[in-house]
């Protein structure tokens, strides 16, 4: 018998703090050693590492897989292999666009049952808070729900309606006695549905321009007062803009509970991507100025950013063709988030590995309470882990994306930075092929 299942040798390993040359030596999916030099005599397995990085596995904490229900959309088995092939080793699932969404015990467990036959990574599933499903939201939480998400504007799906301000409130109360946390989508339902009847135009900045930030940080504003009244934790999805970073910054200073992620495309794309590309790079809120995504790096930077997730929201092509008004909000993004974070970061912005890292490992682990089991390289964590070659330079075609529909705003774009193999608890669940 082998001290170790596997030893990853000679990798740049990405910690919290520094990046440092050590081996790592894993038992039963688990670190068991971390050390300047590791006897491979005595590994099952050995992974050589040399001039590669070792990441935490990345943990996805926003996706929409659709599964069941809308399967044709996307599913488990692909959504699971695209992350996997951009370094994720968990995710987790969004309750909508799935049929039935993830709103009652039913709903969950009928998912739950798919994913554990078809994901081939650690998965955990977001419920909802809809109106009327307060008296649900404790079933959810029992049945191991990673929060609660919430819609404070029209979803794009009417089998998961808006939250109002009543449900909001009544919710966030139930989900503070609960300890749990809600995540929030944050644009007024009013101000994004009015401008939306006047928009004229099918060119991008008209509908841009139809998703203000202002309406962002009016349903910021509002949920950071609601959070403040009910001591109810709450994380803020995908925003668009350093600018409704302001208010979440002084509600943290003044003890809310908040925190707060972005996405890939925010940091890599603007609102001239949008109008070139069409409804490929639709989503909401909408993507900015060139100066939004400056102030938004400015801000990871300055480690005001908590998290980052993808955001995949994938649709059919069909629904990505004709008037950009008609065309599915949502960006299929998931397996580019690392090589995206290392072009426009590392290399453009010198951003360092570790807040890279901290972004997409150690502070979703840590926010939704999987730490230090995920996000962590430390004796006794998971073995998760992606192997990275930073200089690796690619061009994205179509056919290198494992999603059920290959579309995305990142195709014939050039990244420096690819995963080359993807470890979830030691065992080898991606490697790419050369
Ligand atoms: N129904 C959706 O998947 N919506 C998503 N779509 C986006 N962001 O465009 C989201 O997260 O809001
Ligand atoms: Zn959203
Ligand atoms: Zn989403």
């Amino acid at each position: 018998m082998k001290m170790f299942d596997v030893v990853i040798k000679n990798g740049n390993v990405v910690l919290e703090n520094v990046v440092e040359m050590v081996d790592i030596g894993i038992k039963s999916g688990k670190i068991v050693e971390i050390a300047k030099e590791i006897d491979c005599n005595n590994a099952a397995e050995l992974i050589d590492a040399a001039g590669l990085h070792v990441f935490p596995g990345l943990i996805d904490t926003h996706v929409h897989f659709n599964e069941p229900g809308r399967t044709e959309w996307e599913g488990f088995e692909t959504g699971s292999k695209s992350l996997a092939a951009g370094g994720a080793t968990t995710f987790f699932d969004m309750p909508l666009n799935s049929h039935p969404p993830t709103i009652d015990l039913d709903g969950y467990e009928q998912k739950d049952a798919l994913g554990k036959q078809k994901a081939l990574i650690d998965y955990k599933l977001w419920g909802g808070l809809v109106p009327q499903n307060i008296e649900r939201l404790e079933e959810l939480h029992v049945a191991g729900v990673i929060g609660f998400k919430a819609f404070m504007s029209n979803s794009g799906i009417d089998d998961f309606q808006a939250a109002d301000d009543k449900t909001l409130y009544a919710g966030m109360k139930k989900i503070a006695a609960l300890d749990s946390i809600l995540a929030v989508h944050a644009e007024s339902d009013i101000i994004t549905e009015e401008l939306g009847k006047l928009v004229e135009n099918e060119d991008g900045y008209s509908f841009s321009a139809s998703r203000p930030i202002y309406s962002e940080l009016e349903a910021v504003n509002r949920i950071l007062s609601y959070a403040e009244a009910t001591k109810c934790k709450v994380h803020i999805v995908h925003i668009s803009s350093s600018e409704v970073l302001k208010p979440i910054i002084a509600a943290k200073k003044r003890g809310v509970d908040v925190s707060v992620e972005t996405c890939p495309h925010y940091l890599s794309l603007t609102v001239d991507d949008l109008d070139k590309l069409g409804a490929v790079a639709k989503c909401a809120p909408p993507l900015r100025t060139a100066q939004e995504v400056e102030g938004l790096w400015q801000a990871i930077k300055a480690k005001a950013i908590d998290i980052i997730g993808s955001d995949h929201s994938p649709s059919l092509e069909s629904m990505k063709k004709g008037k950009l008004s008609d065309a599915w909000g949502g960006i299929s993004g998931c397996q580019s988030t690392l090589s995206v974070l290392l072009e426009e970061g590392y290399w453009k912005r010198e951003v360092d590995l570790s807040i890279i890292a901290s972004l997409t490992s150690s502070n979703p682990a840590k926010r939704f309470g999987l730490y230090p089991q995920k996000g962590k390289t430390e004796v006794g964590s998971d073995a998760d882990f992606c192997l990275v070659d930073l200089k690796k330079e690619y061009t994205l075609k179509k056919d290198d994306l494992f999603y059920r529909n290959k579309q995305s705003p990142y195709i014939e774009k050039t990244f420096r930075g690819k995963v080359t193999r993807t470890i979830l608890k030691g065992r080898t669940v991606y490697e790419e092929l050369v």
